[in-house]
């Protein structure tokens, strides 16, 4: 029989993410994420395929493949958004996603980043920051409450590390396209998550922005564990210590750029299309 249990949900809007209700994943063997024989059908079609990932605690991980190989559905069904037909999906050994709702997964401390930013455009910098701290408080709440000390320090400390502070008083509308995807990952951040997921993020972005997300992303690893989704082979190279290759559903190949690009599999599949 096809299997055609791949379901996907809308995301719930308003989730509260409230970095102080955050779980501490079990990492004692250092893996961070397990995904374990994972697949997903959509009417009888393998997006995923028996697929195998393990992700450890505060690696920077790339993930490659071709449209279509399954990148967003892996995405989806570690954010809770699709359920997979058969398989395991655990947060460090113990916590098993695939009983959480995507709210519980959020709080649970993985962050997702889209593609698009969605910063709110009509306020600055440091509002949309204070917002984000303030989780499900909401819009309201957190516009009259007044911000602890501690609450500054952290909201200074993320301007810090998106590189902001001197647009903190600036509308997040007129950032530039790549500022604005930094303060999103600010916005992440301030829920203190233990695995990021970011997908594709420098597309659209200049030289110079590419460069400096590279940075970025780098000096999140260690605190976190990031993994990102990506089409641009030179950012690939330019931040991978190792690289997870997908291949119609499955994991085609896995190691550093170096490794990855003298595959055969590889080279036949992917990286053949780009040299070609
Ligand atoms: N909700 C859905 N219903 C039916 N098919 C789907 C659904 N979501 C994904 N697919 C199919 O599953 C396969 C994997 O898609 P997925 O979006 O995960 O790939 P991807 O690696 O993220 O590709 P891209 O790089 O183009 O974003 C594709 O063939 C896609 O058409």
């Amino acid at each position: 029989m096809i299997a055609t249990t791949g379901t996907t949900t809308p995301p719930k809007q308003g989730s509260p993410i409230l970095a102080e209700e955050n779980i501490n994943p079990d990492t004692r063997h250092g893996v961070i994420l397990y995904v374990e024989d994972v697949s997903v059908s959509f009417d009888g079609f393998k997006a995923l395929n028996d697929l195998n990932l393990y992700i450890n605690d505060g690696e920077l991980r790339c993930l490659i493949g071709a449209n279509g190989a399954g990148k967003t559905t892996l995405m989806d069904v570690i954010t809770g958004k699709t359920r997979p037909d058969v398989g395991k999906v655990s947060f460090g050994q113990q916590v098993d996603l695939l009983s959480l709702s995507e709210a519980e997964i959020a709080r649970a401390g993985i962050g997702r980043k889209f593609q698009k930013p969605t910063v709110f455009e009509n306020l600055t910098v440091f509002e949309n920051l204070e917002l984000s701290l303030a989780g499900d408080k909401g819009i309201i709440t957190s516009l009259f409450h007044k911000l602890s000390s501690e609450q500054k320090d952290r909201i200074a400390e993320i301007l810090k590390t998106i590189g902001l502070t001197p647009q903190e008083k600036q509308l997040a509308g007129a950032l530039s396209h790549g500022q604005k995807q930094w303060l999103e990952i600010g916005m992440l951040l301030a829920a203190q998550p233990r695995l990021l997921l970011v997908d594709e993020p420098v597309a659209g972005m200049t030289a110079q922005e590419t460069e400096r997300t590279a940075e970025l992303l780098t000096s999140l690893a260690g605190e976190h564990s990031v993994v990102v989704v990506e089409h641009d082979m030179a950012f690939v190279r330019s931040i991978a210590r190792k690289v997870t290759v997908l291949h119609q559903g499955s994991v085609l190949a896995e190691g550093s750029m170096s490794e990855i690009q003298s595959n055969p599999d590889v080279i036949q599949v992917y990286l053949g299309e780009e040299q070609g």
